[in-house]
């Protein structure tokens, strides 16, 4: 018999094994999609609103859905129950209640990433990721120039519902870093005239600064049609331009989720042209770039955060010519860039880190 040898049935295992792994790592979509479906009905939203953990029937007659399909709810909340986005209490009836995954997915929450996960799953933002093997075999950049014939930053000046889209789902991340910055890194920006916030989007992080310091000046640089018509205020402003170009003068410069973004050549560029900018003006307290990224370190041991930054790598890959990079290679593109010294602060930013450059 096949099975009477142990090694033959652990290889029969194994095989089974790794059949379960493959299939894992196919439909893991679906754990997207599912997410995405949630969202969109509103599901925590229905939660939260009810107060108290919710049963299955009460949630079915709060959402718009087909009154038939409560079974196939059922289904959505459990592979959600166990992605950890909802906790199944029982009391006398089973109820599901929101974890704190869920609370960042209301649709009101100041902190909400809903628009950010409603928008990356969207095909016109997944699509790229079908053309990653062609790109491999084709001289392009970039998959997303593979497809679209543009890079994002072109297609976003082309395609304004889409550059909307891109430009409400950077602001959704930036208002949660903002709160983090503004209430734990508060040194940061302490002594600063002047911030220039480079490829800083609709200006997210320069308000949410400007409100927490008002003595601190800052402009938000980035390409004219991200700028255009927006709002300024006493101590905000807004420049359209080309940061490869020119970077206003400035006490301190800003970057966040820029340089990944970016190849190491173009890195360079883009720090030179800061050292420019922060460096022609004499500074008491300032004179630095200030960095919002991630540092990818290797050795981590936790499996899921090491997941994020490989997942958040291939993403730069897909999308632009940048990369996430190891402290090694963060140090070689500052010193590339004639800067003397640097400060990386891990951990109060979760997967991302603040990393300080000193002339
Ligand atoms: C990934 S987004 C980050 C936005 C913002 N810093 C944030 O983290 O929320 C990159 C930004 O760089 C801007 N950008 C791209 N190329 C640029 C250029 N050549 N000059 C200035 N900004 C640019 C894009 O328009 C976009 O707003
Ligand atoms: O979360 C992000 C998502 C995307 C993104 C853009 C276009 C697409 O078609 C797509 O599928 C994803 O781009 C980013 C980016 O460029 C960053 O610098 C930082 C974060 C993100």
């Amino acid at each position: 018999m096949a099975m009477a040898n142990g090694v033959e049935s652990s290889s029969t295992e194994e095989l089974l094994d790794a059949q379960a792994h493959v299939w894992n790592h196919v439909f893991n979509y679906i754990n997207s999609m599912s997410l995405k479906c949630a969202i969109q009905l509103g599901i925590p939203d229905a939660i939260h609103k009810h107060g108290k953990p919710m049963t299955l029937s009460q949630l079915a007659d709060a959402l718009p859905i087909n009154g038939a399909k409560s079974d196939s709810l059922r289904r959505l909340m459990r592979i959600l129950v166990h992605s950890k986005f909802f906790n199944k209490v029982k009391d006398e009836e089973e109820a599901y209640c929101l974890t704190r995954a869920s609370r960042l997915l209301l649709r009101d929450e100041p902190l909400s990433m809903a628009t950010f996960a409603v928008s990356m799953t969207d095909p016109i933002f997944v699509d790229p990721f079908h053309h990653v093997n062609e790109w491999f075999g084709d001289e392009h950049p970039s998959p997303f120039l593979t497809k679209n014939g543009k890079t994002i930053w072109e297609y976003g000046g082309i395609e304004q519902s889409w550059n909307q889209q891109f430009n409400e789902a950077m602001a959704c991340d930036a208002r949660l870093v903002t709160s983090v910055l503004v209430q734990e890194c508060k040194q940061v920006f302490e002594g600063l005239e002047t911030m220039v916030d480079v490829g800083g989007g609709t200006g997210t992080v320069a308000k949410g600064v400007a409100a927490a310091f008002p003595a601190l000046k800052c402009i938000v640089l980035d390409l004219p049609h991200v700028v255009a018509g927006l709002e300024e205020s006493e101590n905000l402003s807004y420049v359209g331009g080309d940061m490869f170009e020119f970077i206003p003068h400035t006490d301190a410069v800003f970057l966040k989720w820029i340089l990944h973004d970016w190849d190491d050549e173009e890195c360079v560029k883009i720090l030179k042209k800061c050292k420019e900018a922060i460096t022609s003006k004499t500074t008491k307290n300032g004179g630095k770039v200030i960095i919002v990224d991630m540092v990818v370190d290797d050795e981590r041991e936790e499996h899921e955060a090491t997941e994020t930054q490989l997942c958040f790598d291939m993403l730069m890959m897909a999308l632009a010519t940048g990369k996430e990079r190891t402290e090694k290679q963060w140090e070689k593109l500052f010193f590339s860039a004639g800067f003397g010294k640097y400060k990386i602060t891990t951990h109060v930013l979760g997967l991302r880190s603040l990393i300080e450059v000193f002339p």
